[in-house]
This record gives C-alpha cells, structure tokens and sequence, in this order.
C-alpha cells in the first residue's frame, strides 16, 4: 500500500477491501436491508446500487436503504454512473465506464472526497485508467461471459494475468462470472480483491456465501494496490 493510501482513511478502507458486491434492486426496501445486512455480516467491504431502471430519485430512495446498510457494518456505499446522484446520496465511491463520464468531468462535479473506480476490458485500458490521477481502483472483465451484463464477450483469465502484471498502484478488482467454484482460477491468475454479483444476490444463505467469499480473499496477501 502507498503513502497516500494509508493518509487518506477511505482510500485505506478501499485498499482494505476484497469483497465488492453490485446489487439491482428487485427486492422491496425492507427486504434489501435485510439482504444486505446479511452480506455485509458475512464480509462484504463495498456495495454498489446498480440498477439501470431506476430514476433518479428512486434510485435515492434505495441508496438510503444501501446507505444505512454499509453504516451499520462499515463498508463502503458505491453508485453507479451518475457522478449527481452519487453527491446527492453522500457516496464514497461512483463506478465510471468506459462510456460513462470522463474522470475530469465526474471530479468537477463531486470534488476530490469521494473515490472514483473505473471499468475496463483490456490491459491496454488498464494501463490507461491507471495513469489518470484521478482514478482510484480499476474493474477489469468481464472474465466470463455473464447473463448480469450480457452481450459482453468473455476476456478470460488472460485479462487477469495480464492485469497483475502490470502491477497495477492502485487496488484493481476482477469482474464478470465469478462464483465460489471458480475463484480458485481467479486468485491463481493474480486477482486478489473481486466485484460479484449473483454469486451472492442469488445464493440461497448470502451471508455464508460472503463469509465464504472474505476468508478466501483475505487468506492471501495484497501487493501495492
Ligand atoms: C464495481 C463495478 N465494476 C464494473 C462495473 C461495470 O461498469 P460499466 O462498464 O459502466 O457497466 P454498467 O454497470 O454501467 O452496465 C460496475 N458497474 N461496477
Ligand atoms: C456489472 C458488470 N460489469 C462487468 C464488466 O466486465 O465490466 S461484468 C458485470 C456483471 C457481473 O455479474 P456476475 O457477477 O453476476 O457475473
């Protein structure tokens, strides 16, 4: 971990964490919280509300639920795409694509506080998302195909291994696919932190599929990022 991450407490949270959880919001709001509850009790460190058919204001309602959810557990509150509703929802993180806001623009809107992740699909990207100052982790996937963001060919474990090779400075997560029967090949191609969605929004016990999850990930050692 750098310097700069240990001096900047959610920064360290975010190099601290190794379970990111993405979750639409087709539960009612009282069960979400009580699905997240269960998550977050089995290790989750960061939850993002991604839900493309909410509006705006919808969307803030839900995040109050994902808000007081990661208070309760002390994780981290993640929106996706919209740098407004991120600074309306006081999030820690917002999640950019690749077709999403560039990282200047989101930075003007939200100021330095917040982290900003990015979305990415080639080493090429990576290298790239790396380089820009105002960027703090990295997705790279989707490493299988997954009908959660379908029409997305698989990148493979080659992404992966190509990923950790670049050492990246900053945390990077694998994405797309992965489950507790496939992470083995995840951590062997270098990914130590992952992004999951339906491995836990669909698990019969999400609490033990995320205890499952953390203990593996935290098992091994992260390098800088
Ligand atoms: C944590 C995290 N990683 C990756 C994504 C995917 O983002 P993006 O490529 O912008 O695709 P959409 O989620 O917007 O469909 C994410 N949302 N969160
Ligand atoms: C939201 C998302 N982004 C991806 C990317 O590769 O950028 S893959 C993905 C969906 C991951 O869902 P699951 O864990 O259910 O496969």
């Amino acid at each position: 971990m750098t310097d700069s991450l240990l001096s900047d407490p959610l920064r360290a949270r975010l190099a601290d964490a190794r379970l990111y959880l993405c979750t639409d919001a087709r539960r009612e709001r009282g069960d979400l919280a009580e699905f997240l509850d269960a998550a977050l009790a089995g290790g989750v460190d960061a939850v993002q509300l991604r839900d493309k058919g909410l509006e705006a204001r919808q969307e803030l309602e839900y995040l109050e639920v994902v808000r007081d959810a990661c208070d309760r557990h002390g994780a981290l509150l993640s929106v996706n795409d919209r740098a407004d509703v991120a600074l309306a929802a006081g999030a820690d993180i917002l999640h950019l694509g690749q077709n999403d806001l560039p990282v200047p623009h989101a930075r003007r809107i939200l100021g330095e506080g917040p982290l900003i992740g990015r979305s990415t699909s080639t080493p090429a990207l990576a290298a790239d998302a790396m380089a820009q100052p105002g960027v703090d982790y990295l997705c790279t996937g989707p490493t299988w195909a997954t009908p959660t963001k379908p029409g997305r060919a698989a990148a493979g474990l080659e992404l992966l291994r190509a990923t950790a090779a670049l050492r990246p400075p900053r945390p990077w997560f694998a994405i797309g696919g992965i489950d507790l029967a496939n992470l083995d090949e995840v951590l062997a191609a270098g990914a130590r932190r992952v992004v999951v969605v339906r491995a836990i929004t669909d698990a019969e016990d999400p609490e033990a599929a995320a205890r499952a999850f953390a203990r593996r990930l935290r098992a091994l050692p992260v390098d800088a990022g």
